[in-house]
């Protein structure tokens, strides 16, 4: 059984009058315990299906089963992690990191253990303590990444979650992120506009049009794990990011 099935799913949104056709018709099938990823030009409805994945929002047509059952508004076990880390000012980072746990009235020597050894693990333990304006973009965005994985769960949305970080932290980020996914085998769906990231994080590759998206390309990226940024180097690495770039070019989304 897929972990989430995606069947024939559109997205149409209607303001002031007008209908926008968002999304779709989308099908797709993801599978466990790997990095799916998405990529496709600005506003062809990327956020629109991460967030009906994650049962933010409903689809206009067709229908998701999350582990066969109907995606609910309501689910648990998900992780979100967005472009801006959303990190409340007013908390220190545990106990952002904490919220969740707070949110579901788990017990809190066990959570706080746990947001402790995520943060060290991301490598920000030293600033559990302080506010968030004292981070960096890159260190808030690692705090975010603790609070998404605080409750363990089974599946990770992430959208866009590197873009507002420079070249460097992202590419430091996307090792960080491919370490603490594969310790748990979690799921993940993750949406970028950059193709070398889709390429190095993922095990597959869904390549969308321009509004309303559909898929143009699924792409598995058979390349060895853990994956190591000089892999970024090697020719079997830019045959698949070549690949998308072509199917970008070709359908107009790119020029050459
Ligand atoms: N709540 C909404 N009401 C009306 N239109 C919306 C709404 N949300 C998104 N849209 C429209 O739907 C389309 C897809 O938006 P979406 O945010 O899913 O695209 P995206 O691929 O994630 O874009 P980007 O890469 O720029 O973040 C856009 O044209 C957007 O203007």
């Amino acid at each position: 059984m897929s972990e989430i099935l995606v069947d024939g799913v559109e997205r149409t949104y209607r303001s002031g009058g007008k209908a926008v056709h968002a999304l779709g018709p989308v099908s797709i099938a993801i599978e466990a315990g790997r990095t799916t990823t998405i990529v496709g030009p600005s506003g062809c409805g990327k956020s629109t299906l991460l967030r009906i994945l994650g049962g933010l929002d409903r689809p206009s047509e067709g229908r998701v089963l999350v582990r066969g059952q109907p995606v609910g508004e309501r689910m648990d076990g998900i992780g979100v992690v967005f472009q801006r880390d959303l990190l409340l000012d007013w908390r220190n980072i545990l106990d952002n990191v904490l919220l969740p746990a707070e949110m579901k009235g788990l017990p809190k020597a066990a959570a706080v253990a746990r947001a402790r050894a995520l943060l060290d693990e991301l490598g920000v333990g030293d600033f559990a303590d302080r506010q968030p304006w004292e981070l960096s973009g890159g260190m808030r965005q690692r705090v975010a990444i603790a609070r998404a994985l605080l409750c363990e769960p089974w599946l990770l949305l992430l959208d866009e979650p590197f873009s507002a970080l420079d070249a460097l932290t992202r590419d430091q980020m996307g090792v960080l992120l491919q370490k603490v996914q594969q310790a748990k085998n979690t799921t993940a769906v993750l949406i970028t506009h950059s193709i070398p990231e889709a390429v190095f994080l993922s095990d597959r590759v869904l390549v969308m049009s321009g509004r309303p998206g559909i898929i143009l390309d699924d792409i598995q990226v058979d390349l060895p794990r853990p994956r190591t940024l000089a892999l970024r180097e090697e020719p079997e690495f830019a045959a698949y990011t070549r690949r998308i770039r072509v199917q970008f070019e070709r359908s107009g989304v790119l020029t050459a």
